[in-house]
C-alpha cells in the first residue's frame, strides 16, 4: 500500500493582513490554513501581508494544523521577497500561484535554495497556459519540493472566460487531467473555492463532487464551510463498514492466495483490499487528529 499522506480535507485560505481572521485560524478544524499575499491582499498592503503572515507562523499556536503561505508570482513585485522570505519563515508550505509550466517550478526550486528540506512547494493550478502541462508539472514532484496542487477555480473561470455555475461543468475537464495527473506522480491535490461562503447546501453538493473527482479535499474561504467539508472528505461509516468486510474477506483461511473473491455478494479483487486498506488508515488518521 502507498503511504497514506496527512489528512488534508479542509484547506482555509485567509487574507495575512486581517489580525482577526488569523486568531480565529487557530481555534478553527480545518487540516491546512493557508495566509494568503496575493489575490485577497490589495498591492499597497502586500509588504505588510508578508510581515504579518511571518509573525503569524513565528508565534505559532496552530497546533496540528498544517500551515502553508501563498505568495505573489515570481512576474510580480513582491513573489522574489515573499520566496525569500517564506523559505526561512518556519511554514510547511509554499503555495505559488499561477503555475504555468515545469519551468515555473524549477524557478521556484531555485528561489527556495536557503529553506529547510522540511518546506513543501505546493503549486495553484489555475491558468490555460498549464492544461497541456499538467503532467510534466507534476513529474517535477519526483525532483524538486513540488508535494501538492491547489486548484484555482476563480482564475480559471476569469481566463477561460466561462461561468462559475453550481454544477462547475465548463472545468470539469480541467479537474479531472489536473487529478490523474497529480496522482500519476504521487502529488496531493485540493479542489478550488466555493464562493457562495452563505449557501452550505451549495457547498456541500460541490465539496461532494470534489470527492467524487477523486480530490483529497477541499479550499475553503469562511469557517463556515470547515465542518461540511470535513464531513464530505471523511470516510463514511458505511464506506468504512464495507473496507473492513473487504479486508476481513481476504484474511478468511479459504480466500488465501486468491485474487479474486465474494463479499457480499459483490466481486473483489486485490485493488480493492488496497482501497479498502487505505480507506481505514486514513479514517485512523483522522481519528488521531
Ligand atoms: C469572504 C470574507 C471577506 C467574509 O468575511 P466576513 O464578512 O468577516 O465574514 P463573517 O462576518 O461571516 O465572519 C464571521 C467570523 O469568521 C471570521 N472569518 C471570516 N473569514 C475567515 C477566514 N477565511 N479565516 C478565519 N476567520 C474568518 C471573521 O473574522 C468573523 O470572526 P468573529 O467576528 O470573531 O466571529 C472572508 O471570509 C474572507 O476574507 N475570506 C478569505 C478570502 C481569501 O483569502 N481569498 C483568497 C483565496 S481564494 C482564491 O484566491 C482561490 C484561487 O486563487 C482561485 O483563483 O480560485
Ligand atoms: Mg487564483
Amino acid at each position: 500500500m502507498s503511504k497514506i499522506e496527512r489528512p488534508r480535507r479542509s484547506a482555509l485560505y485567509l487574507p495575512a493582513t486581517n489580525a482577526k481572521a488569523l486568531a480565529k485560524a487557530r481555534t478553527l478544524p480545518a487540516d491546512v490554513v493557508i495566509l494568503d499575499l496575493e489575490d485577497a491582499v490589495a498591492p499597497e498592503h502586500k509588504e505588510a501581508a508578508r510581515a504579518a503572515a511571518l509573525a503569524a507562523v513565528a508565534e505559532g499556536g496552530f497546533g496540528r494544523r498544517e500551515l502553508a503561505i501563498r505568495a505573489n508570482g515570481l512576474d510580480t513585485p513582491w513573489g522574489a521577497d515573499d520566496l525569500a522570505a517564506i523559505a526561512l519563515s518556519g511554514a510547511d508550505a509554499v503555495l505559488v500561484p499561477k503555475v504555468s509550466s515545469p519551468a515555473d517550478i524549477d524557478a521556484c526550486q531555485a528561489a527556495l535554495s536557503a529553506a529547510p528540506d522540511s518546506l513543501q512547494l505546493w503549486a495553484m493550478i489555475e491558468t490555460c497556459a498549464c492544461l497541456p502541462q499538467l503532467d510534466a508539472i507534476a513529474a517535477k514532484a519526483r525532483s524538486t519540493r513540488l508535494s501538492l496542487f491547489v486548484m484555482g477555480t476563480n482564475d480559471l473561470a476569469k481566463e477561460m472566460r466561462a461561468r462559475l455555475t453550481p454544477e462547475r461543468t465548463p472545468f470539469l475537464p480541467f479537474l479531472s487531467l489536473a487529478v490523474a495527473a497529480a496522482r500519476a506522480h504521487g502529488v496531493a491535490i485540493l479542489d478550488g473555492v466555493c464562493n457562495e461562503f452563505r449557501d452550505i447546501d451549495l457547498f456541500r453538493a460541490e465539496a461532494e463532487q470534489g470527492l467524487l473527482y477523486g480530490f483529497d479535499g477541499k479550499s475553503l474561504i469562511h469557517p463556515n464551510q470547515i465542518d461540511p467539508c470535513n464531513a464530505v472528505f471523511s470516510p463514511s461509516e458505511d464506506e468504512l463498514a464495507w473496507a473492513r468486510a473487504v479486508i476481513a474477506g481476504f484474511a478468511l483461511p479459504e480466500n488465501q492466495g486468491k485474487g479474486a473473491i465474494q463479499v457480499e455478494g459483490k466481486m473483489v479483487e486485490l485493488l480493492h483490499l488496497e482501497q479498502a486498506q487505505r480507506l481505514v488508515a486514513v479514517a485512523e488518521q483522522i481519528a488521531a487528529g
